[in-house]
């Protein structure tokens, strides 16, 4: 098995006009792995994720697909699968005919049937797609990828409108697509899906990295939290407590002193502590943490 990977980006550089939206960025996404391209609104998600699917010019910088340049459709594109935010299918084709005219394009074979099953969408094979649900869209956005399960798969905010049955459904397909050795890049609004699933995360602001790793190692530098609420006539707390609209935040990297302080300053105050919770840190907290440092906040 080589162990070239799959994508490999170098000093990446992508530039609308004077506008720099893409800075130097450099990251490797292994065979097999699942790697989520995270970040603020205009990071530069979308400008990396189209250069490396070989819709944008790079304006300097190298990408690699598997070995070869993003530019050269007829080697890379069969090997590939992509889940735009918007695919733009014909209303007046069905599900079924919509399938197969973009698996067709994709030069891989497969059986439009059995990819709708994988989707979710078999009971609605002769329907038009313009009489499709949103989520149902989604759906059939997600067969365009998964048809003849390419090796290298992209996700683009795959379960925004999806209700909670649909995205269970949409990660159970994914799940076999990488039991079957495929690669997946996603992006996602939802930290706690990247959280779940992702092998590694690369968390993009204003261009750049702001951290790579792990959700482990992303994580592992911030403080747990102390989560809780208080009534109005409650007297201080002996500890330093963060009021977030109302919800009071220990930030702690002691969790069981800090948490013993507070119920044993609790229980001789008679207080009580409402919506309590204790937790390591979530991403949701490293996304914060950009904000208050490049904002100061
Ligand atoms: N064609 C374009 N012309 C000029 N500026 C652009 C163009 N496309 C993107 N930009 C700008 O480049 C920056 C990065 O955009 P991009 O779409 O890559 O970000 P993103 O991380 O995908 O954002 P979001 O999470 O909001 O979708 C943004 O400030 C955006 O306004």
């Amino acid at each position: 098995m080589t162990t070239t990977p799959v994508i490999e980006v170098e000093n990446l550089n992508v530039r609308y006009g004077d506008f720099h939206a893409v800075k130097d960025l450099s990251f490797q996404v292994r065979r097999g792995e699942l790697y989520a391209l995270l970040g603020t609104n205009g990071a530069g998600k979308t400008s990396t994720l189209e250069t490396i699917e070989g819709h944008r010019q790079a304006t300097s910088g190298r990408v690699r697909v598997f070995g070869t340049s993003p530019g050269d459709r007829q080697a890379v594109r069969p090997r590939m699968g992509i889940m735009l935010q918007e695919s733009g299918f014909s209303p007046d084709l069905t599900v079924r005919e919509s399938v197969r005219l973009i698996g067709g394009l994709t030069r891989r074979t497969d059986d439009a049937d059995r990819v709708l099953d994988v989707v979710g969408l078999t009971r609605k094979a002769g329907t038009l797609v313009g009489q499709l649900s949103g989520g149902e869209k989604r759906r059939l956005d997600f067969a365009t990828a998964v048809y003849g399960t390419p090796e290298l798969i992209f996700l683009d905010e795959p379960t925004t409108g999806l209700d909670i049955q649909s995205r269970d459904a949409l990660w159970e397909s994914v799940d076999r697509l990488r039991e079957n050795g495929s690669t997946v890049v996603l992006t996602t609004h939802y930290l706690e899906e990247a959280q779940e699933r992702a092998d590694r995360i690369g968390l993009m602001h204003q261009g750049v990295f702001h951290r790579e790793g792990t959700v482990a190692e992303l994580t592992r530098t911030l403080p747990a939290v102390i989560r809780f609420s208080l009534p109005p006539d409650a007297p201080a707390v002996p500890l330093t407590v963060i009021n977030h609209d109302g919800a009071l935040h220990i930030e702690t990297f002691d969790l069981q002193k800090d948490m013993f302080q507070l119920l044993g300053w609790a229980h001789d105050h008679g207080v009580e502590l409402s919506d309590l919770s204790a937790g390591p840190t979530r991403l949701d907290d490293v996304f914060r943490a950009i904000d208050r440092t490049f904002n100061g906040g």
